[in-house]
């Protein structure tokens, strides 16, 4: 996938690509989402005519094979008072379990609903009351897109193309996402990852300088994924501001510039990417020869150990020092003249940084 060095440009639309440039794009500050329920804050404003695809003057359509948020239901706290700001050409992640509230939060910043309570600015304007100015200036890519399923990727360009200002050409747009092969093939034939493809396709079209990713790469096989994390690369490259949700944290862990994990409604943590990882223990783990115990070890606290496990002759240990803890038991291991089989050292990953967040929350 490539989208070209001019065309990159264009989409940055000129903007300086920076990482964290300073100039927040996105600011959301205590920010409420409440569905269903009676009285006033249990009532959500919704946009009338569904969605906003991409940039330009297109008009929003429904989603004939998305899920429905619309309707009679029970009232709900989805989003539950939370703050945070995007910078220009930045790309913020945002993570959770199911029902984390991140598709709800997204929803916020396309203008597709409006909040309970809370602000939103998106390019400095309200994106629910002031869609209009804020629409031809975004890209949304939707969890299920819905296409009308005789078109083909190369109609339904055209057609989504012929309603939005400055759109790039369509054939740019297929050769982008790797669809150019399969451009004249009806959309009902396609599988789900080209499905999804043909939804970032729409949601280049209008060249955005905010794109909003709701899960782009899940359905996506491996190589499909990686070419789509390419292609988004070089759009942040170019200075598109880009916010993601996604279910891959080593996506995040390869994408995101800052990210917010989010936990029942609330931003359990938030920050950049490594700050996040380094707030949670790294491991050292490594198998005892015979006739050795944990207890024939240094003191572990001298170690820098803050939490042990042994499962037979294995022993794991959790440390906020990886590399005085690794040298004092290599060290230690030397002096007995012993060899620690299955050695192990690694620093703590998004993944396990996730996993403690969700499962510290649960406990308490
Ligand atoms: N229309 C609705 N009415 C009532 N509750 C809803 C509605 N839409 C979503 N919810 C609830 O709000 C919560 C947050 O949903 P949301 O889709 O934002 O989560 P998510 O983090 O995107 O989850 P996932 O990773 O599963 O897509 C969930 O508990 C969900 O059931």
């Amino acid at each position: 996938m490539n989208i070209g060095e001019k065309t990159i440009a264009e989409a940055g639309r000129g903007v300086a690509g920076s990482t964290g440039s300073g100039v927040s794009v996105i600011e959301v500050t205590e920010l409420r989402r409440r569905y269903g329920g009676a009285g006033r804050r249990g009532k959500e404003t919704r946009e009338p005519g569904g969605r906003s695809r991409s940039g330009g003057q297109a008009e929003g359509r429904s989603r004939p094979g998305g899920r429905s948020r619309s309707g009679p239901q029970e009232s709900y706290e989805a989003v539950k008072g939370i703050d945070f700001t995007v910078g220009r050409g930045e790309l913020f992640a945002l993570l959770g379990t199911n029902g984390a509230g991140k598709t709800s939060t997204l929803e916020l910043l396309e203008g597709l609903a409006a909040p309970t309570s809370g602000r939103i600015r998106v390019l400095g304007h309200d994106p629910f009351r002031e869609r209009e100015k804020v629409r031809p200036r975004i890209g949304v890519m939707l969890q299920e897109g819905g296409f009308p399923a005789e078109l083909t990727p190369a109609e339904t360009l055209r057609m989504w193309a012929g309603c939005t200002t400055g759109a790039r050409p369509v054939e740019e747009a297929l050769g982008s996402v790797g669809l150019d092969g399969r451009k004249d093939v009806r959309v009902k034939q396609l599988s789900g990852g080209e499905r999804r493809r043909l939804d970032f396709a729409l949601a280049l079209l209008g060249r955005p300088e905010v794109l909003f990713l709701d899960e782009p790469t899940t359905g996506l096989d491996t190589e499909a994924r990686h070419a789509t994390w390419e292609l988004v690369r070089e759009l942040r490259d170019a200075g598109t501001t880009i916010v993601l949700t996604t279910h891959y944290l080593e996506e995040a862990e390869e994408l995101a510039d800052r990210l917010a994990i989010l936990h029942g409604g609330r931003i359990a943590a938030a920050g950049y990417v490594a700050d996040v990882v380094a707030a949670h223990p790294s491991h050292l783990s490594f198998e005892l020869p015979d006739g050795f115990h944990v207890g024939d070890l240094p003191p572990l606290g001298e170690l820098g150990v803050i939490g042990h496990e042994t499962t037979g002759r294995t022993v794991r240990l959790r440390t906020d020092e990886l590399q005085r803890t690794a040298t004092k038991v290599l060290v230690w291991a030397q002096d007995k003249g012993i060899t620690l089989r299955g050695l192990d050292v690694r620093s703590a990953s998004l993944e396990e940084a996730f996993l403690h967040i969700a499962k510290g929350l649960e406990n308490t």
